[in-house]
């Protein structure tokens, strides 16, 4: 496995698919490239199905060991079950979607060896969702979730981004996914530099007190360094080791998961960040929250990918503590990193600066994410 100069082992890959989406999120980061708006037939400039395949069996051979489809929405494409077939068989493979499109998919995505999805929900609440997705898709969303479960797809992860309008309802999602086997529920730090409004994120922190005082049990995932809070369902009594199973592991009918995704606030997050993402358009991009380090893989021939991947993971570096620093409260570019984030040479070949990438544009640097 090849590792960086931090120690951190690249053991996963991230693929957005398209940056297409028939959702309008108010906070879409749509994966650090910005607005998700724009027509929904498909595009020249995506990574076609061949391309993302030899991508994945190259990167196999540096034993990459899972991946994970995203976009965009990729199940706009219709050739998700083909990549999915010719993924490498020693990749576990997930999704993350806005679930609209899985009933009817389900099946066939399992069928091709689909492990796992994660599914955007962010309230249980109609008219709040409706206004989050500017999307009046609340029923497809939740007919989504079912076609998962019935596919054989439990536990299922729910996506919840956690801000000023949906913090309200993370008591009630709590509950939903402790009261129902098969459902995980994962809470995401806002992350507001690509999406703006500043003013609608709340401190993850207190959120992470209140779980605690829910939780029966709490572990700790070794990606980003998570935690994971088991939650009994209302009524309740059960706590730690009454959770276990036989095999020792918590039964997912006696608690529900509830994992917080906090890349700002949890210091050791990115010293535990194990992942490389391709954009949509085949671009190598060591991190995130960065798009200075976009790194092309040419005409995509084997020997191409391989040089690519080497060097990109040769640069990638921990971005929270070191790409930037945080000053009086601020984080700014760590000035080891100005001449290679701001002012440095943009890679060849790269996308320009047309809106669809968003470097940082002043020395404090864009946050995004995946
Ligand atoms: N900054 C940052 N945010 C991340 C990272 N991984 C996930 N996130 C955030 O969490 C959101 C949901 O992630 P998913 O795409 O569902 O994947 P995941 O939860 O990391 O993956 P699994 O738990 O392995 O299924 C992403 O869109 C990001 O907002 C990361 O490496 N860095
Ligand atoms: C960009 S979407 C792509 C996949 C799919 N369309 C979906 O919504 O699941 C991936 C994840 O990013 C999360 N996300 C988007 N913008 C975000 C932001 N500004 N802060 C934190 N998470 C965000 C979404 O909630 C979603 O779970
Ligand atoms: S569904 Fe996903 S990609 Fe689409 S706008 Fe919402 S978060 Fe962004
Ligand atoms: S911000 Fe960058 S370095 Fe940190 S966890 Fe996310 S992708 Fe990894």
């Amino acid at each position: 496995m090849l590792a960086d100069e931090f120690g951190r082992e690249v053991s996963g890959v991230r693929v957005s698919l398209t940056d297409r989406c028939n959702f309008d999120c108010v906070y879409c980061h749509n994966e650090g490239l910005g607005d998700t708006r724009g027509p929904m037939a498909p595009r020249e400039h995506e990574m076609g199905t061949d391309d993302v395949v030899r991508f994945l069996e190259v990167v196999a051979e540096f034993g990459v060991d899972s991946v994970k489809f995203t976009g965009g929405e990729p199940l706009l494409r219709e050739d998700v079950e083909e990549i999915v077939r010719r993924t490498p068989d020693e990749m576990e493979v997930s999704l993350t979607t806005n679930g609209t499109m899985l009933p009817g998919r389900a099946e066939s995505l399992v069928d091709a060896g689909l492990e796992r999805v994660n599914i955007s929900q962010d309230a249980l609440d109609r008219e709040t969702f409706k206004q989050v997705t500017q999307a009046g898709a609340y029923d497809a969303v939740m007919d989504g979730v079912d076609a998962a479960l019935e596919a054989g797809l439990a536990p299922v992860k729910l996506n919840m981004v956690v801000f000023e309008q949906t913090a309200g309802y993370v008591p009630e999602m709590v509950e939903h996914v402790a009261a129902n086997e098969g459902l995980r529920l994962q809470l995401i730090e806002y992350m507001p530099e690509i999406a703006g409004h500043p003013e609608w994120a709340i401190d993850i922190q207190r959120v992470h007190d209140w779980l605690a005082e829910q939780a029966a049990h709490v572990e700790r995932r070794e990606m980003h360094d998570r935690r994971r809070y088991w939650v009994t369902p209302e009524g309740s009594d059960a706590d730690g080791d009454d959770l276990r199973g036989d095999d020792g592991a918590v039964d997912e009918s006696r608690a529900g998961m509830v994992e917080i995704v906090d890349p700002v606030e949890n210091p050791t997050f990115c010293a535990n960040c194990h992942r490389v993402r391709v954009t949509h358009e085949g671009y190598l991009k060591g991190c995130l929250n960065r798009n200075d380090d976009l790194r092309p893989m040419g005409e995509m021939t084997r020997p191409e990918i391989r040089e690519a991947f080497r060097e990109t993971v040769a640069n990638r570096v921990p971005f929270y503590g070191e790409y930037v620093v945080e000053v009086d409260g601020e984080w700014v570019v760590n000035d080891d990193y100005v001449d290679a984030s701001v002012s440095g040479d943009p890679v060849e070949g790269a996308p320009a600066d047309d809106g669809d990438t968003n470097p940082p544009s002043d020395e404090t640097a864009a946050r995004s994410d995946d």
